[in-house]
């Protein structure tokens, strides 16, 4: 599931050139609609964090992709504009509802830090992974959807990446075997729901 979500025909299609520019459009526009979302579900783990890690460097970590993210709205703003994609009264579609619900599911204050975290870190890093494969050498990435690869597949969002691996693996080695199979579940479902949206911007 992991390698079907990194390697979605969407993302080949960005890599070898032959992407449908309407479904980059597409996707553009909903995942504008997602990333909003993504802002409070990132503060409700910023939260959970303050309540339940053992560690400062959380915080800061947390904090500084708060950052990114709001430099992300804004470049979305201006991604929209230089392709022509309206962002105002778009409505969002099946499967970026169902991601928004999931996310909504793990803001609840029931949901432990270890398995928003490990949700957390698996969204970010199937973008990663993703768009990184665009960057490859040999790739033949459009000039003018290279910005857009750079945003995720960068060696400094990978680095981000990574401290949220950091943070998931030294939380779920403390936790109980049922907060681990939560972690687990929580992974499985960001696998389906990435998945689903890739589907959603090829128009399926
Ligand atoms: C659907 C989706 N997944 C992940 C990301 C990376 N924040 C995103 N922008 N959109």
């Amino acid at each position: 599931m992991y390698d079907r979500a990194i390697q979605h025909p969407f993302v080949i299609g960005i890599s070898d050139g032959s992407v449908d520019l309407s479904a980059f459009r597409r996707w553009l526009a909903q995942d504008y609609i997602f990333v909003k979302e993504f802002v409070p579900f990132l503060a409700s783990v910023l939260l959970k964090a303050w309540k339940q890690s053992d560690d400062e460097s959380d915080m800061e970590i947390l904090l500084g992709g708060m950052a990114s993210l709001s430099d992300e709205l804004a470049w979305f703003r201006k991604e929209a504009s230089k392709w022509d994609v309206k962002l105002v009264g778009i409505v969002p579609q099946k499967a970026n509802l169902e991601y928004c619900r999931f996310l909504q599911s793990l803001m609840l204050p029931e949901v432990d830090y270890a398995v928003a975290i490990t949700a957390f870190w698996a969204i970010e890093t199937v973008y990663q992974e993703s768009f990184s494969l665009c960057l490859d050498n040999g790739s033949k990435t459009p000039e003018e959807l290279m910005e857009t690869c750079q945003r995720w597949g960068s060696a400094n969002f990978g680095h981000y990446c990574r401290s949220l691996q950091k943070i998931a693996d030294r939380c779920l080695e403390k936790a109980s075997s049922d907060i681990i199979q939560k972690a687990e579940e929580a992974f499985v479902c960001v696998l389906e729901h990435e998945l689903n949206f890739w589907n959603m911007s090829c128009g399926e």
